[in-house]
Formats: C-alpha cells, sequence, structure tokens
C-alpha cells in the first residue's frame, strides 16, 4: 500500500540541516505549497520552483496552514524566531525542532504555551539519508503527529525515540556531533601519516578512504564493532600495537568520555 502524500510543511531556516532534511522531504513527495523561511537566498538556491521560499516568518503567506512547522534555525536564534510563529500554534499543528539544547517547555514558553512540540536530534549523514535521528515528543503530541514526524526523520535516514526528555542532551553530544569525531578521525591519520613520510596527496587520499571505507563496513555488517576491529588486528601483528597505545586507559577511551560529558553539558547550556 502507498503512503499518503505528505502535507505542506513550514521549514524556518534552511541551512546545512535544514537543507538536508528538505532534500529528503522533497524525495517524498512534498507539496509545493510548503514554505521555506531562509534569510539567505543562496542557502535554497537548489529548491528553486519546489517550495515557496519567503526571507523572514513576517512574510509567510497569510492564512497558510502547515501540518508541521520544523525548526532549524541556530538555537540562539529561537527567542527570535519562536515568539514570532506563536501565532500559528495550534493542536492540529507539531513543531518539530532540531535545535540543540532547546527544551520541550523552554521553546512551548517563546511559543505562547499551547504548542505541541517534538524535539529531535539528527546528524549531518542526514544529507545522504544515512542520518541517525532520536525524538522525543512532549505534552498533547497526537499519535498522528508523532506518525508524520516519524516519516518526515525516517526519509533522512533511521529514527529511533525516548521518553525521556533528558536523554536528548547525551544523544546530542554522541549522534549529533558525532560525525565531527570522525572526520576529526581523518585529519588526525592524515597528519600522522605525513609524519611518517609519506606523500601529502597519498595520506589524504588514504585517511578519507579508509574512514570511509571502514564505515561502510560497519554499516554493511551485522558483526560488533569491536569483532571488526578484531579481524584487522594479527595477532603480534602492527595493529596491535598502534591499538595498545590508542586504548590505554587515558587514552581514547577517557578522552571520549571527556568529550561526551563536555558536549552534553553544552547541550543543556544551551537551554537558556
Ligand atoms: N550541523 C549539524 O551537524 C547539526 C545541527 N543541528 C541543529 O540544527 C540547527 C541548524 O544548524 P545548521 O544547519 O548546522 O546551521 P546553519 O547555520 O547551516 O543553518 C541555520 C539557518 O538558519 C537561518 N536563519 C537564521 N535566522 C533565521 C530566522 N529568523 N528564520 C529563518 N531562518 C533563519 C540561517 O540563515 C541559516 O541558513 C541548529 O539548531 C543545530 O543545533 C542538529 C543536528 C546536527
Ligand atoms: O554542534 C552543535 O551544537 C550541533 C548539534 C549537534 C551537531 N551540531
Amino acid at each position: 500500500m502507498s503512503e499518503p502524500a505528505l502535507p505542506p510543511l513550514l521549514l524556518i531556516g534552511c541551512g546545512k540541516m535544514g537543507g538536508a532534511m528538505l532534500a529528503g522531504w522533497l524525495e517524498l513527495g512534498l507539496p509545493p505549497e510548503t514554505v521555506v523561511v531562509e534569510p539567505n537566498a543562496a542557502a535554497v538556491s537548489a529548491f528553486a520552483g519546489r517550495v515557496r521560499h519567503v526571507a523572514s516568518i513576517a512574510e509567510i503567506p497569510a492564512g497558510f496552514a502547515p501540518a508541521a512547522i520544523i525548526l532549524a534555525t541556530k538555537p540562539q536564534e529561537a527567542p527570535n524566531a519562536l515568539p514570532a510563529l506563536a501565532h500559528l500554534a495550534k493542536p492540529e499543528v507539531v513543531f518539530l525542532s532540531i535545535m540543540a539544547g532547546r527544551t520541550i517547555g523552554g521553546m512551548n514558553a517563546m511559543l505562547g504555551g499551547k504548542a505541541r512540540i517534538i524535539r529531535a536530534m539528527p546528524n549531518t549523514p542526514a544529507a545522504l539519508r544515512l542520518g541517525f535521528t532520536v525524538a522525543c515528543a512532549g505534552p498533547g503530541v497526537s499519535a498522528e503527529q508523532r506518525a508524520l514526524s516519524d516519516r518526515l526523520l525516517g526519509a533522512i535516514g533511521e529514527a529511533a525515540w525516548v521518553e525521556e526528555e533528558g536523554l536528548i542532551d547525551p544523544v546530542t553530544a554522541v549522534s549529533g556531533g558525532g560525525p565531527a569525531y570522525v572526520f576529526l578521525l581523518a585529519e588526525v591519520m592524515e597528519q600522522a601519516a605525513l609524519a611518517q613520510g609519506l606523500p601529502a596527496d597519498l595520506a589524504r587520499r588514504m585517511a578519507r578512504a579508509t574512514v570511509a571505507g571502514s564505515g561502510a563496513l560497519l554499516g554493511a555488517s551485522t558483526e560488533d564493532a569491536a569483532q571488526l576491529r578484531r579481524n584487522v588486528t594479527s595477532p603480534k601483528g602492527t595493529t596491535e600495537r598502534a591499538l595498545a597505545v590508542l586504548m590505554r586507559e587515558e587514552a581514547w577511551p577517557a578522552l571520549m568520555q571527556e568529550a561526551i560529558e563536555a558536549a552534553t553539558a553544552r547541550s543543556r547550556e544551551l537551554a537558556g
């Protein structure tokens, strides 16, 4: 059975994440009445003719009744943008926020106190429909609104739901920011290759291909990451020597924990 057509949406902010999500929704068959609010015209040029673009919230066409309003500006923009959207907060409208840190309660206060809100945290592999999003529904969100949001998030990768909103802060630290840590791995591998005398172009290609290929292998495999690691590690071989450095208690295990703790704390600070 084919899925029903998507209803018109209102997207607030079409930057890196908003644009990646919009691309996924257009593939699902987004109606052209959809409105995108984005002050930077260049950010929406790739979507010209397929959605209606306005530069500010004040220019949203009067009477436009979206089923979902996606909040994809920076968290620091919320105090400007959300009060201007309060007139659209009705029981039949769900707000789907991807802003780091901003809590359902805090956003609801800015939206006039009666908004139905889902707080979600995606990540940038969404641009290839390989994202991972964790979402949490606030008070009053209907089963239909949750199903619509699940469909929207499923269009950009995998979606999971939690009941406890506080879990979104560590989710933001682990999967929201996670791609940055993986890209950093490619950067430092490249630097280490250079330090061993490899030519610059080869060092760059090797680091990129190794991180991308390993990610693809992990994605395609049913084996645990630990088993895939063991598959590379010959007893008394070379990898074992490298892992003995990286897996020292004070090295990657402790550093990753400290990094995730710091990002989780920052997410809580961004609540405002
Ligand atoms: N970049 C990432 O990896 C992730 C970002 N997020 C969240 O997504 C949100 C957006 O992040 P990015 O896309 O990275 O930032 P971005 O800066 O690329 O996009 C934000 C967009 O909002 C626009 N904007 C600013 N004021 C506006 C207003 N009043 N109305 C409408 N649009 C306005 C900006 O012109 C910009 O294009 C943030 O809240 C961030 O926490 C969540 C998960 C991952
Ligand atoms: O760094 C940030 O604040 C956002 C949230 C997760 C990824 N980027």
